[in-house]
C-alpha cells in the first residue's frame, strides 16, 4: 500500500509511527479532550497533532499508554484505527458523549456499549450488515468493573451510530426510505441506551483488523426525556468516563501481564 506521508514512517494522517504509541489507546472524538485524558498518564508528550488527529503518548504503571482523537464520525474514526493499528496498537478504549435513549438514561450517566447499531456507513464497507458490531469482552468487562469500582452511574446495553448528528436531533427532510435507515421508535422500544457516532465503525473496524475495542460514553442529556417533560439538565464534563476508561486501562494491563 502506498504511504502518502511526507515524513518517513509516520502515518499519513495521524503522522505517528511505530515506537510513538502504546499498545493501549484511549480514542476521544474531541481532539481537545485529548489533554484532559493525557494528564492521567505518567509523563505524557505530545508525539503529534495533525488534522483531527492528536496524539498523547504516556505510561499507565509502567505500560506505554496513548491518547488519539478520532474526530467526529466513522471515516475519520476508522481512519484513526486503522493507522495506530499499524503502528504498533491493539487495544482501544472510545471515551465519547452521546445522547440518551432510554428513559432511565439521565443527563450525566455513563453508557457502556455491549453492542452497536450499525445504521452509518463506514461500517458498511468493511463488513456485511448482518455481522454485528460488538465491543471486545475483555475489554468491556474493565469498563464496568471500572465504573463500579469508581462508583459512577452507568448503564450497559446497546447504542445507535448514525452519520448525521442533526438527523438525529431534528430532521428537517425525510426522503424516501428514511424510515428503513432511522428506526429510532424501534431502538427506543428494544431499549437502546444511547446515540452517538463513531462506536459501531471502530467495532466492525475492530473485528476486522482482530484487535480489542470498547466504549465508555458520556450521556449529554436525554432528548426522550425532555419529550415526557422528565427533569433533562445538559451535562458537558467527560471526567467521569475518562476516569472509568483510564481505569479500566490500569486492569487491562495487569491482566495481560498474567
Ligand atoms: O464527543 P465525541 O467523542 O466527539 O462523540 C460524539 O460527539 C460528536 C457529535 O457531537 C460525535 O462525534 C459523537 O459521537
Ligand atoms: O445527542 C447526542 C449527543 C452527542 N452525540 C450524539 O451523537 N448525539
Amino acid at each position: 500500500m502506498i504511504n502518502y506521508s511526507e515524513n518517513e514512517g509516520k502515518q499519513y494522517h495521524i503522522q505517528v509511527g511505530k515506537g510513538d504509541v502504546g499498545r493501549y489507546v484511549i480514542l476521544p472524538g474531541d481532539p481537545k479532550r485529548c489533554a484532559l485524558i493525557a494528564k492521567y498518564l505518567d509523563s505524557p508528550v505530545l508525539m503529534a497533532d495533525n488534522r483531527e488527529y492528536v496524539t498523547y503518548t504516556g505510561t499507565l504503571d509502567g505500560a506505554k499508554v496513548s491518547v488519539t482523537s478520532t474526530g467526529i464520525g466513522g471515516p475519520s474514526a476508522s481512519i484513526a484505527m486503522e493507522e495506530l493499528v499499524m503502528s504498533g496498537a491493539d487495544t482501544f478504549i472510545r471515551i465519547g458523549t452521546s445522547g440518551g435513549m432510554d428513559l432511565e438514561v439521565k443527563s450525566g450517566d455513563l453508557v457502556i456499549a455491549n453492542g452497536a447499531i450499525r445504521a452509518e456507513g463506514t461500517s458498511r464497507e468493511y463488513a456485511p450488515i448482518e455481522f454485528p458490531a460488538v465491543p471486545d469482552f475483555d475489554v468491556t468487562n474493565a469498563l464496568v468493573g471500572a465504573a463500579k469500582e469508581l462508583k459512577m452511574p452507568y448503564h450497559v446495553g446497546v447504542v445507535q451510530c448514525k452519520d448525521s448528528f442533526y438527523g438525529q436531533h431534528s430532521p428537517k427532510t425525510k426522503p424516501a426510505g428514511y424510515e428503513l435507515l432511522n428506526k429510532w421508535d424501534a431502538w427506543l422500544k428494544l431499549g437502546c441506551k444511547a446515540s452517538e457516532m463513531e462506536s459501531a465503525a471502530l467495532f466492525i473496524v475492530a473485528s476486522s483488523l482482530k484487535v480489542r475495542a470498547g466504549s465508555v460514553l458520556l450521556v449529554l442529556a436525554n432528548q426522550e426525556r425532555a419529550k415526557q417533560g422528565l427533569e433533562n439538565p445538559i451535562v458537558h464534563d467527560t471526567d467521569a468516563a475518562i476516569r472509568v476508561a483510564i481505569e479500566a486501562v490500569r486492569e487491562l494491563i495487569q491482566k495481560d501481564k498474567k
